[in-house]
């Protein structure tokens, strides 16, 4: 059997931070005796990830994302358990295993602010020791299927945030990287960008069946690039399996939307949830979904109707309310 490409195995990370109670006597007393307190970011996770498999790490803020995938890079040491990424010990940070993945965190810029990216881009290619003609045929390939144009000659400041992290990602992945941790490349980006940006990541997995663990809160990125996702909260797993069975599995309810001819109430039929023009959006117990369909049909006279699993975010937003175990 192949090997994985990201095993996790009882992985844990404990921070230890200094507690302080308000006001001067307080900190007074703090310069003599420190207390601390643990905070569990990631608590005793594990799932494999398959070589050329994209895997949304989906969790609310501060579940141990970003933790977890700077474990993964080889940027924080776990406290506990164990992870192996295509077959290396992350935390030993080899140079071997470094050039082999990339972390592109949506949030921190890792180019130079007053340089043209060309320059980073000349620069990674030194300390990734990648070869003149190799480095040539992937940057030209970047710049393509970016779309980046002149912006690689401008200074970086001078970028909008969308042809920031197009640049930012064109100098990630340089050194094709086989094994990518995105965490959230699409923050804060206007719809068009969201959706070259996701764009790009299909093509660059299907181009170097590179692996891939994307955070994003954009429900639209997950949906439209991973067929299975992990939720954490709290620092644990909360489910780990096939998108569309999250919703299939844990909704407890189906959302009718139905047009009917005439003025009808349809309070009777089910939890109405939103109306636009002669739509109504129903939400009614699952079991009971054939059962109001049929009714429908028979009572009224019905132009349209769907039956469908609720949005995935609603999906996620009632597991963590819930906190269902893996
Ligand atoms: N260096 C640190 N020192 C102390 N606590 C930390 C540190 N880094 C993270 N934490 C804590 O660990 C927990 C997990 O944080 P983490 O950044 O991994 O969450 P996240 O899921 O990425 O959240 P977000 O979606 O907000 O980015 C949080 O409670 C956070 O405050």
């Amino acid at each position: 059997m192949q090997e994985p490409a990201v095993r996790v195995a009882e992985l844990r990370r404990v921070f230890r931070v200094p507690e302080r109670e308000a006001g001067l006597k307080a900190a007074v007393g703090s310069l003599f005796r420190r207390r601390h307190r643990e905070v569990r970011a990631v608590d005793g996770i594990s799932f494999d990830i398959a070589p050329g498999e994209i895997v949304g790490f989906l969790g609310p803020n501060g579940a141990g994302k970003t933790t977890t995938l700077k474990m993964l890079a080889g940027l924080l040491q776990p406290t506990g358990g164990e992870a192996r990424v295509l077959g290396d010990v992350p935390g030993r940070r080899r140079t071997g295993y470094l050039r082999r993945m990339a972390l592109v965190m949506g949030n921190r810029n890792q180019l130079h602010w007053d340089l043209p990216a060309a320059d980073s881009f000349d620069l990674n290619r030194a300390i990734y020791q990648i070869p003149w003609a190799e480095y040539r045929s992937t940057r030209a390939e970047l710049v393509d299927l970016l779309d980046l144009g002149d912006l690689v000659t401008k200074p970086v400041r001078n970028l909008s945030l969308g042809e920031r992290m197009k640049v930012e990602l064109a100098a990630a992945l340089l050194h094709r990287p086989e094994m990518l941790f995105l965490d959230e490349p699409t923050l804060g980006l206007d719809l068009t960008m969201q959706r070259r940006i996701r764009a790009f990541v299909a093509d660059y997995n299907r181009r170097y069946s590179a692996s891939v663990l994307l955070t994003s809160h954009y429900m639209a990125d997950v949906e439209a690039l991973c067929k299975r996702v992990i939720v954490i909260d709290h620092g644990r797993i909360l489910f780990d399996g096939d998108l569309a069975a999250l919703a299939t599995d844990l909704a407890a309810y189906k959302e009718l939307a139905v047009t009917i001819e005439g003025d009808v109430d349809l309070a009777d039929y089910g939890d109405v949830r939103g109306r636009e023009g002669d739509r109504v959006t129903l939400r009614v117990p699952k079991a009971q979904a054939p059962v109001v369909t049929a009714r429908l049909l028979a009572e009224h006279t019905v132009l349209d109707l769907t039956v469908e699993d609720p949005p995935i975010e609603d999906v996620i937003e009632l597991l963590f309310s819930r906190g269902v175990a893996p």
